[in-house]
């Protein structure tokens, strides 16, 4: 498979190994400033920045070039993103997290949110963890797991960083080169639950979005990682 990376630094770096080591060949990398001339890519992978994923994704999408894209921060833009696809009959996977372990993750997050659902007696806080590089808090991850207990709970929305009444805190820490962690805790006067999800390293991520674009490749339409993993 012909691979255009959007983005060239942690991740699309270790794309570019992971990548070559699955026999693909990396026949582009675009990186600020650059054009969008693809070189005969199969499938395009964007990991740059916020203000630039809407601008990388649309024109794989007006090129024809199926785009897998894990940036976060731009979700603000996403169902215009959904609608370019739609319209260009192209193919697009965004995913906060390629990881399969955070997927799984993500699956337990909600079976745990629906049991505690009725139990008032819990309150549900949220941690992330992640490097000091890292450009938007909460994390993607932190907000799709946000997503995952407010579809189950009487809380309305999540807050970054604060206690307000009705809303789950989600806590932002950045420390060292932690790759990513995420902490979920009920706890009540008597006792607590806490699930976690700790990387080791980016590779996680980096295969997750290499079998994402295998799977793509051929096809048409907006689609998620449980679709690919047959979640
Ligand atoms: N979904 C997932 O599984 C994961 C998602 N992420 C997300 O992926 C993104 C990238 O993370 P990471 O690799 O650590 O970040 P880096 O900062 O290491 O890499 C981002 C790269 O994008 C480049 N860039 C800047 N502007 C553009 C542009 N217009 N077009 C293309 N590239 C551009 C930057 O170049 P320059 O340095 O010159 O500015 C830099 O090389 C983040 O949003 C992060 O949250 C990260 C890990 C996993
Ligand atoms: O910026 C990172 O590094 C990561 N970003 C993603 C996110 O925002 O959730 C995924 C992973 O946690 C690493």
């Amino acid at each position: 498979m012909k691979i255009a990376l959007l983005g060239y630094g942690r991740m699309g770096k270790t794309i570019e190994k992971l990548a070559t080591d699955r026999g693909h060949q990396i026949v582009k990398t675009i990186d600020q400033d650059d054009d969008y001339d693809f070189n005969g890519a199969d499938v395009a992978i964007d990991f740059s920045i916020p203000d630039a994923a809407v601008n990388n994704i649309s024109a794989c999408l007006e090129a024809g070039i199926p785009v897998v894209s894990g940036t976060t921060g731009w979700l603000d833009h996403y169902d215009e993103m959904v609608s370019l696809c739609e319209n260009k009959k192209g193919a697009f996977i965004y995913a906060s997290n390629f990881s399969v372990g955070v997927n799984i993750f993500f699956e337990l997050n909600k079976q745990l949110a629906q049991m505690m659902k009725n139990l008032q007696e819990y309150d549900v806080s949220m941690t992330e963890v992640h490097h000091i590089h890292k450009l938007d808090a909460p994390s993607g991850t932190a907000i799709t797991l946000a997503e995952g207990i407010l579809d189950h709970s009487d809380k309305k929305d999540w807050v970054l960083d604060e206690k307000e009444t009705g809303k789950l805190t989600i806590t932002a820490k950045r420390e060292g080169e932690v790759p990513g962690t995420h902490i979920i805790n009920y706890r009540s006067e008597v006792d607590e639950i806490t699930i976690e999800h700790k990387a080791h390293s980016r590779n996680g991520f980096a295969l997750g979005a290499i079998i994402a674009a295998e799977w793509l490749k051929d096809k048409t339409g907006v689609y998620s990682m449980k679709d690919v993993l047959g979640l």
